[in-house]
């Protein structure tokens, strides 16, 4: 039987304006992850995907409605969750090695157990011969790949990720989304992945939801049905396609919604 992961009930965040009206970030969501599922949202540049996350989060308190993990209430920053940003967060003085036990350290693991668990992760993200390097001699996808880790060795239960390739040029994103997943399969964190770009969505997930322009509501959810163990070479397949344009189909008039929205107000 299915065991909660995220469930998200009735959630609505309201931004104060300052002297323009207020900003309904997010509005209404329902929708829950078993345990262990990987899910990614996408939606329209501003539509709320990031607040939604940082509510998960416990990083933004909501208006009004809940959040559970595991079947307990989130009620501010906690240690069930595990947090992978766009931002580069490796620390420039730290090698490899030390940024990965770095999160363990703060959370007080035994040093004998840090460094066993941050060489595994180290392995687990393919970064082995890189552990005595520093940030400055990797690559931006092979720094991603160190938060990754960091973020993996602190044990979390959930793993929240707000668009962490970004900055990446197309085939790394590619690349690492793949093995994101080729990760995600031995873990089995349960995963809320925040992304613009479809194929990313797509090639990483068990479900898609797509978010409306603001106010922000899930307005559809697609199960991704594609091979459980693919790889980067499913985004050429046939299958691929068509959920990318069955989700694009919605998307395109939210995005059209808000780019209307946008040029009005400026
Ligand atoms: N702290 C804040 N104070 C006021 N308004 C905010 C705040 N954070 C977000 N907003 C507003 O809430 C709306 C949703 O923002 P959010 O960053 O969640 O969207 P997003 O979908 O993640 O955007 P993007 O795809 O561009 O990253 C936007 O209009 C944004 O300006």
């Amino acid at each position: 039987m299915s065991q909660p992961g995220i469930q998200i009930s009735d959630l609505s965040v309201e931004f104060a304006g300052g002297d323009a009206d207020p900003v309904t970030a997010v509005s209404g969501v329902s929708q829950e992850i078993d345990a262990h599922r990987f899910v990614s949202i996408v939606g329209p540049s501003g539509c709320g995907k990031s607040t939604l996350l940082n509510v998960v989060a416990g990083l933004q308190q909501p208006t009004a409605g809940s959040i559970m993990i595991d079947g307990k209430p989130v009620t501010g920053p906690d240690r069930r969750i595990g947090l992978v940003f766009q931002e580069d967060s490796t620390l420039p003085w730290k090698t490899t090695t030390d940024n990965v036990a770095f999160g363990m350290r703060i959370l007080g693991v035994a040093k004998r157990d840090q460094q066993r668990r941050a060489q595994e992760m180290i392995d687990l993200v393919g970064l082995q011969g890189f552990e005595q390097s520093y940030p400055a001699m990797l690559s931006g996808g092979m720094r991603q790949r160190v938060a990754l880790a960091r973020t993996l060795a602190q044990q979390p239960s959930v793993l929240l990720m707000d668009e962490p390739f970004a900055a990446l040029d197309q085939q790394t994103r590619i690349l690492l989304g793949a093995e994101v997943r080729r990760i995600w399969r031995q873990t089995k964190q349960t995963v809320l992945f925040v992304t613009h770009d479809l194929s990313e969505a797509i090639l990483m997930s068990q479900q898609v939801w797509v978010m409306s322009y603001r106010p922000g509501r899930i307005i559809d959810v697609i199960d991704v049905d594609l091979p459980d163990d693919r790889d980067a070479s499913v985004v050429s397949t046939p299958a691929f396609n068509e959920l990318q344009n069955r989700i694009w189909s919605t998307l395109q008039q939210e995005a059209m919604r808000g780019f209307v929205a946008e040029s009005t107000a400026a």
